[in-house]
């Protein structure tokens, strides 16, 4: 079992013994595991090690068959999604999940509305206050998008746009609820390799604001680009911790991805491509 011990004494995510079983199939078996604030923390392992079931586990979305999870101090693993929103945690999803019919900017100002206090169905009502709420709902929206740099197709359909561009609106939605931490799943899925880029200069600008980022990813130059470290989970388990450089060099981890005919030769980069 890997444990870490969080470099910073306060860290904005732990896992203690967190289990997850459906049915006869255990997707976790026991993640003890600390985050430290304002990282980027990546978690990657091959497909099915329990990396997406993890992030739901973190979310809300799932809740562990046992176990602990503490955001901010406060245990959130009985917790209900829009709870755990509230309390400054955010994720996007490995499948787009917009509006496709509303605009680009109005995408936004629904994840803005987590943090205000009409409600966006509410504003329907348009009384003098929630005009007032809207119209700064709007502009920190706006502001959401100029920073992931979708600012000229605010006034766009959501479903029109390409889905690189989707997926950056996602993520621009999930920072309008001014998170602590971010949870990206697969954010690279489906983006060419400039896109791709791109996300990972969002991903350390959104870092530079002061945001931890957990990200799963498959995109093995992402990861080793923007991970301050890395989490690499194995059948449920983790099997190994620590800063791209040693994960790249960790047998286990090598062994676990590709097998020992895939060992890279000297001084080779060992993942530079998607698992
Ligand atoms: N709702 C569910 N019901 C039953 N089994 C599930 C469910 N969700 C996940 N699993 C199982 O749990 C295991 C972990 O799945 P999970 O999707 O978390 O893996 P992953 O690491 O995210 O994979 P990928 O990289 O393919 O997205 C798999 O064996 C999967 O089949």
């Amino acid at each position: 079992m890997v444990s870490f011990d969080a470099r910073s004494k306060d860290p904005i995510l732990t896992l203690q013994d967190v289990h997850m079983r459906f049915g006869g199939v255990t997707a976790l078996k026991g993640i003890h595991y600390q985050v430290p604030r304002g990282i980027v923390q990546s978690i990657i392992g091959p497909n099915g090690a329990g990396k997406t079931t993890l992030l739901n586990c973190i979310s809300g979305v799932l809740h562990p068959s046992e176990g602990v999870i503490s955001f901010l101090g406060r245990s959130v693993e009985s917790e209900p999604p829009h709870r755990i929103a509230a309390l400054g945690m955010s994720r996007t999803f490995q499948h787009v999940a917009l509006f496709p019919r509303m605009s680009v900017l109005e995408n936004v100002m629904v994840g803005r509305h987590v943090r205000t206090r009409s409600g966006f169905w509410a504003v329907g009502l348009r009384t003098p206050t929630m005009r007032r709420e809207e119209a700064a709902i709007g502009r920190e929206a706006k502001a959401w998008l100029d920073f992931v740099g979708l600012a000229d197709a605010a006034h766009l359909e959501a479903g029109a746009l390409p889905l690189g561009k989707q997926k950056i609106l996602e993520i621009a939605r999930a920072l309008a609820t001014d998170p602590a931490l971010l949870l990206l799943d697969e954010p690279a899925g489906g983006l060419n390799a400039r896109e791709t880029e791109e996300l990972g200069e969002l991903i350390q600008r959104i870092q530079a604001r002061g945001i931890t980022v957990i990200l799963v990813e498959h995109d093995m130059n992402l990861v080793m680009s923007v991970s301050e470290r890395i989490l690499v989970l194995y059948y449920g388990q983790p099997l190994a911790s620590g800063a791209p450089d040693e994960i790249k060099e960790d047998p286990q981890v090598i062994q676990a991805y590709l097998g020992d005919e895939w060992a890279p030769e000297e001084g080779k980069p060992i993942m530079n491509g998607r698992f």
